[in-house]
């Protein structure tokens, strides 16, 4: 094949793969009910509030602008009128003007309003319909309640309550699905200060926080991994499940961070905890057969951006790429380290304080193609959104809808991610496209097995990189096989 038929193909099959994801886009926004002939719609003309039209600036106008301040109102004025007119866009747009237009001035205004970089602005609005994408950016600048924990090793929520109230403490039951977690809505004492929280009889912890252990759903006498646990809010919930029977080992790499960790511990009376400094992926040589793990992974901190803001900032392309890299190596070394023999466990937790695909329902799937022994159950969570079971042009394992999402915008906590699999004995194996049965034993994890593919991740890496170059106006090279479709 000569090189420009090479090349010619090359572009027809981006424009094809790019043709997919606009349509993929629009279906999606045609879901939400967006791009509808919106009843009402007609008496509300967004911008003509002072007299004068909107009209989208031009590129000239866009730079010009870009090397001033921009006017706060202007901005805001003009994210209204781009979401109008994005949600019905036939009737409203100017014409001439195209969809990926207004996206673009959207995106841009989003950026500098909210003050993301444009890296992370794109990422996270891909997440949402339009609407809903101002309304996740919009809870980011607002803090999430005050909620504690409260310790059952050492009492109960009712006479914790009354304590606090009668130190001036106003405060209610977080909701229905937990029987520990207390609201704080203001109090005339430091919380975490008083005597009861140096007591150890509760822990300041958000309430997303209490999700993946509620999914983990510990037994009494159970042998559990906390493969990332400091500073310790999740093992000082299972260890107070579990009641003190048991054992706990709580795992973090990260030495330094192993001090609060075991300080809370011991704050909180956990007697069946022990606390250990590896690299995760060192388990199960360290130590197998678990009974229930819980990956609570290290993660870009998206879901928790009201709390700590300079991620709208710090996070590039690449570190998505190595961080989805690390929860890939760590998920299978959490597989691994669970046993399929538990008579009354066998269940892996794998959670994120982040929104973005590429750390969870990528992850997930990842784990459940190189691991064909483990399946997603039901997080047995009452509540949040089903994951993803396509996404811009990938497909995943439709069970990839029993995991659970949580946004600030929605449930008014911090962005998090639940999935729970069920790692069964490994008794077929693959022998050349036959499947041959085995003994009846679980086989040890090899070298191989908890091996980290990264050829799987290639296509990522080399996206990753065309969209870059694309962004910095550079010329992108054609692609060598098409990414990001199933199997990636
Ligand atoms: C989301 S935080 C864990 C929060 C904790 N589960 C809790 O509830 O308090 C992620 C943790 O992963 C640890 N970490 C990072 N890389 C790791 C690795 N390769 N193996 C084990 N832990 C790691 C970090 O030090 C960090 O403490």
């Amino acid at each position: 094949m000569g090189n420009m038929e090479k090349l010619s193909r090359a572009l027809d099959a981006e424009a094809a793969h790019e043709a997919e994801l606009d349509l993929e886009e629009m279906q999606n926004a045609a879901l939400a009910g967006e791009d509808h002939d919106d009843v009402g719609m007609e008496d509300e003309v967004e911008g003509e509030e002072d007299g004068e039209p909107f009209r989208l600036p031009t590129a000239e106008e866009r730079e010009e602008e870009k090397k001033g301040v921009s006017d706060v109102h202007v901005v805001q004025r003009r994210m209204r009128h781009c979401v109008r007119v994005l949600r019905n866009f036939k009737k409203l747009a100017e014409k001439d003007r195209s969809r990926s237009e207004y996206v673009e001035q959207l995106l841009a205004d989003i950026a500098s309003y909210y003050g993301y970089n444009d890296f992370l602005v794109n990422k996270l609005f891909q997440l949402f319909p339009v609407a809903e994408a101002i309304e996740f950016f919009e809870a980011n600048e607002v803090s999430r309640p005050v909620t504690i924990r409260t310790n059952t090793v050492k009492t109960r929520r009712r006479d914790l309550a009354q304590v606090l109230i009668n130190r001036g403490v106003n405060l209610e039951p977080i909701g229905k699905w937990t029987n520990v977690g207390l609201q704080v809505f203001e109090s005339s004492v430091p919380i975490g200060a008083t005597p009861e929280y140096l007591a150890g009889h509760y822990m300041l912890q958000a309430a997303s926080s209490f999700l993946p252990v509620i999914a983990l759903a510990p037994q009494l006498n159970e042998r559990v991994l906390d493969m990332a646990s400091a500073p310790g809010g999740k093992t000082t919930h299972i260890a107070a499940l579990l009641r003190n029977t048991g054992h706990v080992f709580a795992n973090d790499a990260n030495k330094a961070r192993t001090k609060s960790l075991a300080a809370n511990i011991h704050r909180m009376g956990c007697k069946n905890v022990t606390v250990c400094s590896y690299d995760g992926r060192e388990f199960p040589k360290v130590m197998g057969g678990f009974d229930r793990v819980l990956l609570d992974a290290p993660c870009s901190g998206t879901g928790v951006i009201s709390k700590d803001s300079s991620v709208k900032i710090n996070k590039s392309e690449h570190d998505f790429q190595l961080l989805s890299h690390l929860q890939k190596q760590l998920i299978l070394c959490a597989i691994d380290s669970t046993s399929p023999e538990s008579k009354s466990g066998g269940y892996l937790v794998y959670s994120t304080c982040s929104v973005t695909v590429d750390e969870n329902e990528a992850v997930v799937d990842y784990a459940l193609r190189k691991r064909p022994n483990v399946k997603l159950v039901d997080t047995g969570l009452e509540f949040g959104r089903e994951g993803f079971t396509k996404y811009r042009g990938k497909i995943f394992n439709p069970s990839l809808r029993l995991t659970r999402r949580f946004y600030p915008h929605v449930h008014n906590m911090d962005g998090f991610f639940v999935a729970k699999f069920k790692v069964q004995k490994r008794s077929k194996v693959q022998t050349g496209g036959k499947i041959a049965a085995e003994p009846d034993v679980e086989l040890p994890a090899t070298e191989e097995d908890v091996a980290f593919d990264s050829e799987e991740d290639r296509p990522f890496i080399e996206e990753g990189k065309r969209r870059q170059m694309k962004a910095k106006g550079l010329r992108v090279p054609p692609r060598h096989k098409s990414a990001g479709t199933k199997g990636s």
